[in-house]
């Protein structure tokens, strides 16, 4: 019979890369010697020569991971087929799991380009998702219901659009996150229009008609005009769209004119 530290032995064997996960210095500094270490963490605060920016902290281990060599695969330190040694933490501040992960091209989502390349904080995007999901998972009422934010360059973005009907939000100072906001963006998703968000998470208006030009658009056809106008706006401004579609249930994400997410909320 094999003893627990030959299996684990077994276990951490035959890696391409090792992810540490937000790892204290004294930790960091017991794997220095070990080849194609990368270290994922909000700052970098150890000094990797590899680095992957987390911009959230995710409490789910799993998001944190496929973030993290998402983050990866973009600088390509990882490629597809690898396997890679995640070692973080789940109870507590200290790393006290080891987490074996196959590198695969699906996990190339586009979450990370978007949380990490767009205006918006990404904590912003975040809630703002989270808003979407829960839309698209619930719906209004048991109904399927359509949603548009716009995120950020919020000055751009309200100079091509226009009113649909009074703003709730004028003179309010609320922002994304808030629990109240989440129920009233809920609410007010029933009805027309796109919700303008600045970068910061301040909701600058709801019911907009946004108006930017359509040429050079690059939107896979058979999305309506929801679509459309929430592409269309990303290549005029810095703003993100993020688009819950009502008659097909996805998220989708656009920046600079095309997308590049789509995500079904119940998967979520
Ligand atoms: N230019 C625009 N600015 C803001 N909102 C818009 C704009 N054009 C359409 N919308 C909103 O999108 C809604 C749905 O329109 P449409 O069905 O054409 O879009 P879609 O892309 O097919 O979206 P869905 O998949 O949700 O049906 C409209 O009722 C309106 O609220
Ligand atoms: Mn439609």
């Amino acid at each position: 019979m094999s003893s627990l530290s030959a299996v684990l032995s077994e276990f951490a064997s035959d890696v391409d890369a090792v992810f540490l996960f937000s790892p204290s210095r004294g930790f960091y500094e017991s794997f220095e010697e070990i080849e194609n270490l990368v270290v994922v963490a909000p700052e970098n605060a150890v000094d990797a020569p590899e680095f992957v920016e987390l911009p959230l902290e995710f409490d789910n281990v799993r998001d944190r991971i496929r973030f993290g060599i998402e983050g990866a695969m973009g600088s390509e330190i990882v490629d597809e087929g690898d396997t890679a040694a995640c070692i973080a933490s789940v109870f507590d501040d200290d790393s006290d799991s080891l987490i074996r992960v196959r590198v695969e091209e699906s996990m190339r989502s586009g979450i990370y380009d978007l949380f990490t390349n767009s205006r918006a904080d990404p904590s912003v995007i975040r809630d703002v998702f989270e808003v979407a999901i829960e839309l698209g998972k619930k719906g209004q009422k048991g109904k399927p219901v359509g949603a548009l934010f716009v995120v950020g360059d919020a000055g751009k973005v309200m100079n091509k659009s226009r009113p649909l009907s009074y703003n709730p939000f004028e003179k309010s100072h609320v922002h994304v996150g808030d629990p109240i906001v989440n129920v009233m963006l809920k609410e007010f998703s029933r009805l027309d229009g796109a919700f303008v968000i600045s970068d910061s998470g301040k909701l600058v208006s709801a019911y907009r008609y946004l108006e930017p030009g359509a040429e050079g658009v690059d939107i896979p056809k058979g999305l309506g005009t929801r679509h459309m106008a929430g592409g269309a706006i990303t290549r005029d401004t810095n703003a993100t769209a993020i688009v819950l579609s009502e008659s097909d249930g996805l998220i989708r994400a656009f920046k600079g004119g095309k997308l590049i997410l789509e995500i079904d909320p119940e998967e979520y």
